[in-house]
């Protein structure tokens, strides 16, 4: 019998007939792979948190291999001489085992650790891209909202995994959690005691949060993270405006081949900083808390950076009780406002931000164009409100540290966070807003008079004068939100073009793939005015 040579060659292209002959991917899967995506450094934060959620997961799987989650007593006797011979929880000597007995075990704490602070700060910084550059508008609004539904779900992550070592410090963010549950009026008992199993601390909660944190948290998050990153393939991405792009075509690269590698490339980068820093830097060196005892929380106990600002909320708040005189009587703790009402408050906001400056500037139309944050003043001030906000309570979360450090008084400290509180926001709004309107202005005297050369010239007459370069004919003017915006904004010398590109990519990359990308919207109406996006208001 002849047997068939085996032609090496032919065997993918076989394959892949073969496989698509039995379920049918070919076409699908050629949309994806050329599916054209927008290219800007500040797309790539939502990547960072993606990358970073990812380490997450392989990190985290490697832990639970050696960690126990269990408040079963033992008494320690692994490497760390100190703590030999003291009792204390399973899950704590285990969370001591994975750091000094595990081969690679502190790498991966560490790498687990602070890809959780990456991933929250990336989450934080994406958010503000988002925000500031107007990309929730419609018809985005949808992946804002699961958006802020996210930071949330990581928060949670965050303070479960934190607890999980039951050291000191994670046994004193439980006992504020206990505080504040028992703080809501009414449920709050019920909801104490029914999730510690009784008073606090109990003898369950670790092995509870072990499963909210390592199933049912990362389900959740991997849940939401592929409805919003899915809802960015079929809405398509915002781009900036430039020469080509327009509210209703993509301008970009192509998911396959540079897309997807550029970033596995990303992805390795990450990784690696990642890696570097669990290898190099120390994070949460539990050794050193010791097993939790109520009674040796110390000053500087301080939680992780993204859980501060409710930690400083709670210190500015003065202490009003409420008495409602209803039977026996009834009291609502101080705590209940700054971190139960004070959350909901801002989750609300957060959620309703797209309809609320919708409903305002009365603008409703679909916008795949970018705006940059000095276009619409009035938006950019209110974010710049908001992070001073954070800010000033981030700070208080730190502030006893700040007093001891700068030999200050703690209770000025509190009196400069609440003063700080009330009026600093206001006057990050005011500030912005000015500037906002300051660099409009600034744009419209070089769509003028041109671009400052830097030369003075002496007249005939005596007078001096600066000599403006006129914008050439070459620099295309660009539609932005109704503003006409030269191409040429700045002279910033041998730095300009890289500074420019990087800020406001308006070059049109050279054989750039244009895909016919969102249905169609209507026209911007020409020089309409957006919001407030008028300097003379
Ligand atoms: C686990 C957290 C998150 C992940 C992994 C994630 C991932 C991503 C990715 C990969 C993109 C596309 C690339 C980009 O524009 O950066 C994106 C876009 C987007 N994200 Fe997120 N994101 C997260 C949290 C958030 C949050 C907190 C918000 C806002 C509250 C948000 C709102 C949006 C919106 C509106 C877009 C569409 C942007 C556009 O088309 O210009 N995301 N996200
Ligand atoms: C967004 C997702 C996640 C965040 C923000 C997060 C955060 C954290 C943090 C801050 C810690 C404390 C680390 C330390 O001891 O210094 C921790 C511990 C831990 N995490 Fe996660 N984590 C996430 C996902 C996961 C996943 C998916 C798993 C497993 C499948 C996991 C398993 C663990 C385990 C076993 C510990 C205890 C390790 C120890 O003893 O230190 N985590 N996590």
């Amino acid at each position: 019998m002849k047997r068939r040579k085996l032609d090496v060659a032919a065997m993918p292209g076989r394959t892949a007939r073969g496989l698509d002959e039995r379920f049918n991917g070919a076409t699908p899967l050629r949309k994806l792979l050329n599916k054209v995506f927008p290219d800007h450094w500040s797309f790539l934060l939502g990547e960072i948190a993606l990358f970073s959620f990812i380490i997450l997961l392989i990190t985290g799987v490697f832990l639970t291999f050696f960690y126990e989650p269990a408040m079963t007593e033992v008494i320690y006797n692994g490497s760390y001489a100190p703590l030999r011979g003291t009792p204390m929880s399973a899950a704590y000597a285990s969370s001591l085992n994975i750091s000094f007995d595990v081969r690679g075990g502190l790498i991966m704490r560490q790498m687990h650790h602070w890809s959780a602070l990456l991933f929250m700060a990336a989450i934080v910084v994406h958010m503000m891209r988002i925000f500031f550059t107007g990309a929730f508008r419609k018809p985005r609004e949808t992946n804002w909202i699961i958006g802020s539904l996210l930071f949330w779900v990581g928060f949670l992550a965050g303070f479960t995994g934190y607890s999980l070592p039951d050291d000191g410090l994670s046994g004193t963010g439980l006992r504020i959690a206990s505080a504040i549950m028992l703080s809501i009026p009414v449920i709050g008992t019920w909801v104490t005691s029914a999730i510690f199993d009784g008073e606090f601390p109990g003898t369950i909660i670790i092995s509870r949060f072990f499963i909210a944190h390592v199933l049912l948290i990362p389900a959740l998050l991997v849940a939401l993270i592929s409805v919003h990153v899915g809802l960015v393939f079929t809405q398509k991405h915002t781009q900036w405006p430039g020469p080509g792009r327009t509210n209703n075509n993509v301008v970009g690269e192509r998911m396959f081949p540079r897309y997807i590698i550029k970033q596995g490339g990303f992805f390795m980068v990450i990784f690696g900083v990642i890696a570097l820093m669990g290898g190099l830097f120390q994070i949460n060196p539990i050794w050193y808390f010791g097993p939790y005892e109520a009674w040796v929380v110390s000053a500087a106990s301080q939680p992780d950076w993204y859980v501060m600002f409710l930690d400083g909320s709670t210190r500015l708040m003065p202490a009003w009780e409420i008495h409602i005189p209803i039977g026996d009587g009834y009291v609502i703790p101080p705590l209940f406002w700054p971190t139960v009402v004070l959350p909901g408050i801002l989750v609300g906001l957060a959620v309703m931000y797209p309809f609320l400056e919708a409903r305002k500037t009365k603008d409703y139309r679909s916008h795949n164009l970018l705006q940059r944050p000095r276009d619409n003043p009035s938006r950019t001030g209110v974010g710049a409100m908001a992070l001073t906000f954070y800010i000033v309570l981030t700070l208080s979360g730190a502030n006893d540290v700040i007093a001891d450090k700068f030999h200050i008084s703690l209770n000025a400290m509190t009196w400069a966070g609440r003063i700080g509180l009330l009026i600093l926001p206001p006057l990050a709004y005011y500030i912005t807003h000015r500037i906002c309107l300051g660099l409009q202005q600034h744009d419209r005297e070089v769509l003028a008079h041109g671009v400052e050369t830097g030369i003075i010239r002496r007249l005939p007459d005596g007078r001096f004068v600066e000599v403006h370069q006129p914008l050439s004919s070459g620099h295309e003017e660009l539609e932005y939100a109704g503003w006409v915006v030269p191409k040429k904004m700045n002279r910033l010398g041998a730095l300009g073009p890289a500074i420019r590109g990087f800020f406001y990519p308006i070059e049109k990359p050279a054989e750039a793939p244009v895909s016919p990308g969102h249905p169609p919207v209507e026209p911007l109406p020409e020089r309409e005015k957006i919001g407030s996006g008028d300097q003379r208001s």
